[in-house]
């Protein structure tokens, strides 16, 4: 991958929380156009590695580049970037008083100066994308746990961002609900030319759509590869995280586990 391709490049970055090292030596280049998902165990840091992304969490070594340039450390220039990125966090934050279409316009009455008609025009087309045109009107609380996410997927869009950043946006949502969200994060992906990463604990949901997957586990990456070398995969943190067992490398309580291993590092 030459520079150019790379959307996201991390270089032996180093992340503390407090005074412990969450993450070390983490070297990673993020393909653009790919949808990368990123597993790993309760804890392991993935959180962390995206606040990284995102400017609100600054290295304690290393260097975090996103959209050719080192991520700002405060300011207008991360205020600029940051417009740069779609986010979707944990739960949908979206406003119980506004509708769907409220919702999704915030962003844009916020960061630009484009007159009403302009907003609606560019709202309707978002809530399109996400298949919910017709639940512009609706209120969160009338919308199904699935349709509600979509919603927050069409305002994490808004601002066109060309990389999107999804904080387990599964949780909460039932099986078939899951199967939506996973494809439409790939087809928007495709569709849109964007560049897509996957914080989740959802791996046989999500890896069908993944071109590239991560696992970080005990303070790094323990894998990088293609879904199919990951199912192949036969380092015993790997499988252990994949199959779900309670016994194995990775201790049980894995925070724990990592503050131990920070303080001989
Ligand atoms: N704001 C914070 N202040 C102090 N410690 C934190 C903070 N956020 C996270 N941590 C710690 O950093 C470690 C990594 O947490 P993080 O949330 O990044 O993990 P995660 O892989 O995203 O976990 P989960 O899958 O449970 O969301 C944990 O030990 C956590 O307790």
């Amino acid at each position: 991958m030459t520079a150019s391709d790379a959307i996201v490049r991390l270089r032996q970055l180093r992340l503390e929380r407090g005074e412990r090292a969450v993450l070390r030596g983490i070297d990673l280049d993020i393909a653009r156009g790919s949808v990368v998902a990123l597993f790993g165990p309760s804890g392991s840091g993935k959180s962390t590695l995206l606040s990284a992304l995102t400017g609100e969490l600054a290295p304690a070594a290393g260097s975090v580049e996103v959209l050719g340039q080192p991520v700002p450390s405060a300011g207008r220039a991360l205020l600029e970037l940051r417009k740069g990125l779609g986010v979707l966090l944990q739960g949908n934050g979206l406003l119980t008083d506004l509708t769907a279409a409220e919702n999704v316009a915030l962003p844009l009455r916020m960061h630009t100066d484009l007159p009403a008609p302009v907003i609606e025009r560019l709202v309707a087309m978002k809530l399109h994308a996400v298949g919910l045109r017709a639940a512009a009107d609706a209120y969160p609380r009338e919308l199904s746990g699935g349709m509600a996410r979509r919603v927050a997927l069409a305002r994490a869009l808004a601002l066109d961002p060309p990389l999107m950043i999804y904080d387990e946006p599964l949780t909460g949502l039932d099986p078939i609900a899951c199967g939506v969200v996973m494809s439409l994060v790939r087809r928007l992906n495709d569709t849109l030319g964007l560049t897509s990463i996957v914080v989740t604990h959802h791996v046989h949901e999500t890896l069908p759509v993944t071109d590239h997957a991560v696992v970080i586990a005990d303070g790094g990456i323990v894998f990088s590869g293609t879904p199919a070398e990951l199912q192949g995969s036969t380092d015993p943190l790997v499988r252990q995280f994949l199959d779900g067992q309670p016994d194995g490398p990775i201790p049980f309580d894995s925070r724990g586990a990592g503050a131990n291993r920070q303080d001989a590092a």
